[in-house]
Parts: C-alpha cells; structure tokens; sequence
C-alpha cells in the first residue's frame, strides 16, 4: 500500500465542545506616552467563544497593541475587555494571566529552565502539587507531539526552533485556560515545520476549542487557521472583520484587495477540501479477479484506466488498460509513487500532489485508507472557475507514463 502523500489534516472552524470563552473589546483606546495618534483607536470586536480569530494589517497598525490589552500586559487607555460577560479591566491583572494562554515567537521560554520547569510554571504558580503538575506535563508534551521521556529534561536551547515553538504551547495551555493569544506564534521557524505546526495546533483546537486570538504578518496563515480574519489599518481600525472566505471572494475595498494580494483566486484553493469537490470513481478491480472483466468494464465506461484495489479495497496502482489487456489476471504490484491523498487535503495539496507526480490525477482515499474515488487537475480547474463551459477530457492520464 502505498503511503499517503498528504497526511490528514483538520479543517478549521470552532469545535463543538468549546471551552472557550467569548472576548468583547469595546471602545478600546490604547494612547502611549508622547504619542501622536492613538495606537489603537476606539476599537469594537466581537470574539466568539471558540474560534480563532486572526488579526492581520501593516507593520505599526497596533495588531499586538491589541492583543497584549487582552491580558493587561498593555494596560488599555480606555473602553472594557469583556471576558465572559466579565470586565478584565477590573480585574487583578496577574489571576487574569493565568486563565490566559500567552503565546509568542520562538516560544519566549525561560533559557535556565527544563521543558518541564518551563510547561509547569503556571500550574506551579498556583499551587498544584508535584504529582499534578508532572502528570498535566506529560499530557501536554504528549498533546504537542514531543515524546515526554526525551524532551522533559532537555533545556530549550537543546531543542530545535519548532520544538522550543511546541513547547511555549503547552506552557500556554497548561493550566487549561480558555483563551489562547498568539503574538506571531510560528514566524521563527522554517516553513515545513510552521506548516506542521499549524496543521497542529488545528487539531489541538479541535480537541479543545479555545478561543483563540492570533497576530499573523502571513496572510496565508490567516486564511488556513482563521475562523474569522479581521483585517487592520492604522489605529487598528477594522476594515474587515469576516470569514476568509467572505475575505477572499468579497474583498470590502481596495484596502483589503491591495492587502490580500494578486493569489486571492488561488488561496481560496486552500479553503476547498478534496471532498467539497464531486470526485470520480472510475473502474475498479480488485487484485485477484480476470484482467478481462476489469478491461470491458472499463471499455463500456469510457475509461482508459483502471484503478487496481487490494482486497481491503485500498488502491494500489492505475493499470493502462492497453497493458491490462495483455493479463490474465489483476496482479498485487504496488506502485510505491501513486499520487494519493486524504479527503481531508486542500485542493492547494492536491493540485501539489498531482505536479509533484507528474501526473493529471490523484487517487482520494477515505476512512482505513480505502477507495473514495480520484481527482483530476481539470476537475479542480472547474471548481475554481464554474462558468469556464464544459469540462475537458477527465481521464486522470498520468502524463509521464505513471501506472505499471
Ligand atoms: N511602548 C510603546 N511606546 C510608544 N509607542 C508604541 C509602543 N509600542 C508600540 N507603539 C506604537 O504603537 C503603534 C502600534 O504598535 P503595535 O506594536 O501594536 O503594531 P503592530 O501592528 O503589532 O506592528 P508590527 O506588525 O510591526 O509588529 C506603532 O506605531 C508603534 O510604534
């Protein structure tokens, strides 16, 4: 069986069980000292419990200004922080940090600090015992994909960029608070492993539906992790607060087209899942049965390949049928290349698959890796352009020779 070349991976959106809570941020002013302008002017946002919110907009438009008013590191000028129906800005400013996840770049851990020194600071904080705070340690490594045994005693600068980066997320979620901020949480790192760890942080949302608020310079990281994106300019006054996709397909004006980009047509492709899209199921044949059988069904229907499945239905390889003709019966090769992906993919990923494999089609596969049917790149084509008339020729064709 060949591996899957995408891994399965989450679509964002608010978890059922939310145990987030809801932010409102009302008439919130933030004037610093010897300040002109007001760095965030009389800003109104409604943050659901549960979803994450990402707050883009140019350098300087007050993006952190805003979030560090959250948790009172930046106490606001005037205007109510609503927590769950409370008002923070009456609050004992270091008890509200604490029901508060605060995530920055690199992590921010303490360098003189084990992992687990480091994870363990906020339930120390208050007052849980020794046994407690080792278990939630454990739990939480384990949560953010870093083996507990290797890494509890290591020291961060033992640890790579996007472990230290893994790290300063459990340390936030630690004490299990309901609000997660994250000031530019994976702009220090590489970007195969701030995709890796944005695909995680999606799953560890859909565990646990925190409220998430996210400060992003990388519009591409708003759209794949936003519920909602609210997009900035000076002051932080909201152009537009909304779904990416309503972003994207309905820009509110030029602002926010100049601030989107000429690629919005393409990064819509990241919002579409491979299973939005009608897939196409083809002929099948199963390892084992006449080769002949296989090549008239295929005939009838139109198809000049046919996709050979295991006998747990889980696809193999594409046979040409010009080559399955010349078989008696459906042999078990494997081809170790075949393009694959999970329902789960973007469209973005499949078109990636397909160019990576040179070839015009991808095979989709469900639940246990089963046959869920194949995407070809025309197929994508017309999703992202509907009135583009009629469909072109939608064999999967691998154009460089592909099935054996
Ligand atoms: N401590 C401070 N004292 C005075 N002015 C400040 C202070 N911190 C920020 N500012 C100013 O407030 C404005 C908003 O800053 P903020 O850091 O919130 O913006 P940002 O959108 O997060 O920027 P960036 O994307 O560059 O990080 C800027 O003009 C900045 O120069």
């Amino acid at each position: 069986m060949p591996e899957p070349t995408t891994t399965e991976s989450v679509a964002p959106g608010p978890a059922s069980s939310a145990t987030g809570a809801s932010i409102q941020l009302q008439q919130v002013t933030k004037r610093y000292p010897g300040q002109q302008r007001p760095a965030v002017d009389s800003v109104d946002i409604d943050i659901q419990a549960g979803e994450i919110l990402v707050l883009v907009g140019p350098s300087g438009c007050g993006k952190t200004t805003t979030l560090k008013m959250i948790n009172r590191l930046i106490e606001p000028t005037s205007g109510s922080i609503v927590l769950d129906g409370e008002d923070v800005t009456r609050k004992n400013a270091d008890e509200l940090r604490r029901g508060i996840g605060y995530v920055i770049q690199a992590g921010g851990l303490f360098p003189h600090m084990t992992v687990a020194a480091n994870v363990g600071i906020v339930p120390g904080m208050l007052g849980w015992d020794k046994a407690r705070i080792e278990a939630r340690v454990e739990e939480l490594l384990d949560l953010v994909g870093l083996d507990p045994e290797t890494y509890r005693n290591r020291y961060p600068r033992e640890l790579s960029g996007g472990q230290q980066q893994r790290v300063g997320v459990a340390r936030a979620l630690a004490a299990d608070p309901p609000v997660l901020l994250m000031d530019e949480p994976f702009g220090a790192v590489d970007p195969i492993t701030r995709q890796r760890l944005q695909d995680e942080l999606l799953n560890i949302q859909e565990e646990l539906g925190k409220t998430i608020v996210m400060v992003t310079h990388d519009f591409d990281e708003a759209v794949k992790l936003g519920d909602r994106i609210a997009i900035l300019d000076v002051g932080a006054r909201i152009v537009q607060l909304d779904t990416p996709e309503v972003i994207l397909t309905n820009p509110a004006d030029d602002f926010v087209v100049d601030f989107v980009g000429k690629g919005a047509a393409l990064k819509t492709l990241d919002l579409t899942r491979v299973s939005d899209v009608e897939l196409r199921t083809g002929t099948t044949a199963t390892v084992g049965t006449p080769a002949a059988d296989a090549v008239a069904r295929a005939r009838a229907a139109g198809d000049d390949y046919v996709v050979v499945l295991d006998a747990r239905d889980r696809p193999l390889r594409w046979h040409r049928l010009e080559e399955l003709e010349r078989e008696d019966t459906i042999g078990g090769q494997v081809d170790e290349d075949l393009p694959t992906l999970a329902r789960r993919a973007t469209l973005n990923e499949a078109l990636d698959t397909m160019l990576t494999a040179s070839q015009n089609g991808v095979i989709v596969t469900g639940r246990r890796d089963t046959y869920a049917g194949y995407l070809t790149v025309d197929a994508v084509m017309s999703f992202m352009t509907p009135s583009s008339g009629p469909r072109a020729e939608d064999n999967p064709a691998p154009s460089a020779g592909g099935a054996s």
